[in-house]
């Protein structure tokens, strides 16, 4: 009885130290978004050797008292590290590089904007309807039509989708390279400014590649060798290729959505040999897998930023692949929060 006691209280005085990650929930990101935009890390990178406070404020131009207490909540968080020498870059600092070929300091900047944080005061009230999304209540309009509207979201949010592209197909191309075999055309349906399909054909040269995307974001797509930019509606048709290629575009839709989208895909498909590849996060319900934080974080971001989108578990994925007139698939883990789906008419 007594240790139950104790375990009790020991649990209550975790409870008012772990209450404080909710409260102030939002510090991490707005502290690392003044890091980004401050280029910390940048100035860090560009000074090699440790950085002492001094260099840093000097490069900056900004108040050594504030930035001090800037570096000792990100030294405290482990974004970077201090020594006597001064202060030192993390693979997670790095990750924050504004220009860094793995950084995902877009998507921060994309999810730390005013325009995508105000839909998550509206959540309570899409879970109380289910029906009333919360991009709509806080701007109107759903978040495609919006960024068809406004050309600088546009951008915010291509160049975020195109920073996670920079570190899921070197993902696929090292996990799964397979998946490309006999693949001689692939479409990247909602491909977004074509980030993704252009690392795909330089890993993989002997695939023509369509990035296919709404007509406002093909627009602005920059052209590259073996790629070609096609404006139009996936609800519509799709351009037709040997294997129709789709990462984070399933989750923002709903079952009967999804299965709209997959049926124009195998529409566009060969019988015999085409399919349909698809990269999105299979939600594992396993607290122990490590990417389960991110992938059911990532389900919220759903909840929020889409009207019907959500992650779905292998279960789902199965029943939508199946409405949709695929008779087998297979899933494959790779290193990053997506796995691989194969999915075959
Ligand atoms: C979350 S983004 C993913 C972009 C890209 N596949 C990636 O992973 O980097 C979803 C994409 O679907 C596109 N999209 C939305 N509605 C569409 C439609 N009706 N037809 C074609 N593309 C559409 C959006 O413009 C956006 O580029
Ligand atoms: C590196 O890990 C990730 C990179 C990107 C995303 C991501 C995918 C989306 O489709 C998406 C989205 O549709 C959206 O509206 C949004 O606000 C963020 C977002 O992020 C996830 C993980």
């Amino acid at each position: 009885m007594e240790g139950e006691v104790n375990r009790e209280q020991e649990e209550e005085a975790q409870a008012h130290v772990d209450i404080w990650k909710y409260v102030f929930g939002f510090v991490d990101m707005a502290v690392v978004k003044c890091a980004i935009q401050l280029g910390i890390p940048d100035a860090m990178e560009a000074h090699g050797a440790p950085a002492t406070l001094s260099d840093l404020s000097s490069t900056l131009g900004c108040s050594p008292s504030a930035l001090h207490r800037i570096m000792r909540f990100l030294v405290h968080r482990k974004i970077f590290k201090e020594a006597p020498a001064g202060y030192l870059q993390t693979p997670l600092s790095r990750l924050l590089l504004k220009n860094g070929e793995k950084s995902l300091a877009a998507l921060l900047l994309l999810e730390s904007s005013p325009v995508m944080l105000a839909p998550w005061h509206c959540l309570s009230t899409r879970v109380l309807a289910n029906e009333s999304p919360a991009f709509e209540s806080a701007h109107g309009e759903d978040v495609w039509r919006y960024a068809q509207e406004n050309p600088g979201h546009s951008k915010l949010f291509n160049d975020a989708m195109a920073c996670d592209a920079r570190v899921a197909v070197p993902a696929i191309v090292e996990g799964c390279p397979e998946v490309f075999d006999g693949v001689e055309s692939v479409v990247d349906v909602g491909g977004g400014d074509g980030t993704g399909l252009r690392l795909l054909v330089e890993a993989f040269p002997w695939i023509r590649g369509i990035n296919f995307d709404l007509p406002h974001v093909v627009s602005v797509a920059l052209d590259c060798v073996g790629v070609e930019h096609v404006g139009g509606d996936m609800f519509a048709s799709v351009p037709k290729a040997d294997a129709a290629y789709l990462k984070w575009v399933l989750h923002d839709w709903d079952d009967d959505e999804c299965i709209q989208i997959l049926r124009k895909c195998r529409e566009a498909i060969p019988k015999g040999k085409g399919k349909v590849i698809i990269v999105e996060a299979v939600v594992k319900e396993d607290n122990n897998d490590k990417l389960e934080y991110a992938r059911l974080m990532l389900d919220m971001v759903m909840m929020a930023h889409t009207n019907k989108g959500k992650e779905r578990t292998s279960k789902e994925w199965a029943y939508v692949l199946s409405e949709s007139g695929f008779s087998r698939h297979t899933i494959k883990n790779i290193k990053t929060v997506q796995s691989v789906i194969e999915a075959y008419p």
